[in-house]
């Protein structure tokens, strides 16, 4: 008899926001009568895929407690870090104990909160199957430029091998917390979990995903994860 491998998922939530420039963190902006986080989380708690779900919440964090998910049996939280990659790795860290390292981690932005469970189901189903891991991304669309420091083009690149990087990327727990313990001591501050993955010399595979698994990042992306809600029929 073969165990069923378990999945389990991270949601870095410990940003500030910089670039949305809110006076609130932008994971608990409001977003068509929930919170951004409640939406990015929704899919993966209601998932009976996913044996649970660790937070990495920012320390000045008091916004948590008053969403759906602050008392959830299947939600647990963990101190967030200086980057996105300390968050990553506290989280995965307090997965220890009840996870194994063979299992699977499904690492994905508290600030993207229009993933598709379609495209959620494909990424899990394509990479049950597969030794390194992988990400969701889409090719990119537009005539790619390398401009130098003063705004003039450089290069223009070939964009037919180039992809926008989006998550959920998924790994083996122990590979991936390997990879980001191994980014950290060289102080590589990686900005996504496959880069560390590649830093050992791995190669995550690409799923293609959808165009509106945007993050939040600027304060028109708010507007724009409304309408990708609307019309994805998950809000009025
Ligand atoms: N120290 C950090 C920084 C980011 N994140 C999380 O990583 C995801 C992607 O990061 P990004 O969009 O860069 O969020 P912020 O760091 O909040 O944005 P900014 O860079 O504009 O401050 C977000 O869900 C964010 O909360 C995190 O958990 N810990
Ligand atoms: C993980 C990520 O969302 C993939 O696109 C991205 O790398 C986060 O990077 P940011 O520089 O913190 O926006």
């Amino acid at each position: 008899m073969t165990l069923e491998a378990r999945l389990w998922a991270v949601l870095p939530a410990a940003g500030v926001g910089k670039r949305m420039g809110s006076t609130i963190p932008k994971q608990y902006l409001e977003l068509a009568g929930r919170t951004v986080i409640e939406h990015s989380l929704k899919l993966f708690v209601d998932h009976d895929r996913i044996s649970g779900v660790v937070v990495a919440l920012g320390s000045e964090d008091g916004y948590w407690d008053s969403t759906a998910y602050a008392v959830h049996p299947k939600v647990r939280r963990a101190a967030g870090g200086a980057e996105r990659c300390h968050s990553v790795l506290n989280a995965l860290l307090a997965l220890e104990g009840c996870a194994d390292d063979r299992d699977w981690v499904l690492v994905h932005d508290a600030a993207r909160p229009c993933l598709r469970i379609e495209d959620l189901e494909r990424l899990i189903e394509r990479l049950l199957e597969d030794s390194v891991g992988g990400l969701l991304g889409i090719p990119v669309r537009d005539t790619m430029k390398r401009a130098k420091e003063d705004q003039r083009i450089d290069a223009t690149l070939d964009r037919s091998a180039l992809w926008h990087a989006f998550t959920p990327q998924m790994f083996r727990l122990g590979l991936l917390r390997t990879a980001l313990q191994d980014a950290l001591s060289a102080n590589d501050l990686v900005t996504d979990d496959a880069s560390a993955i590649e830093r050992l010399g791995q190669a995550p595979r690409l799923i293609e995903g959808h165009a509106d698994n945007i993050k939040i990042t600027r304060a028109e992306d708010l507007p724009l994860a409304r309408f990708y809600l609307h019309q994805q029929g998950r809000i009025d």
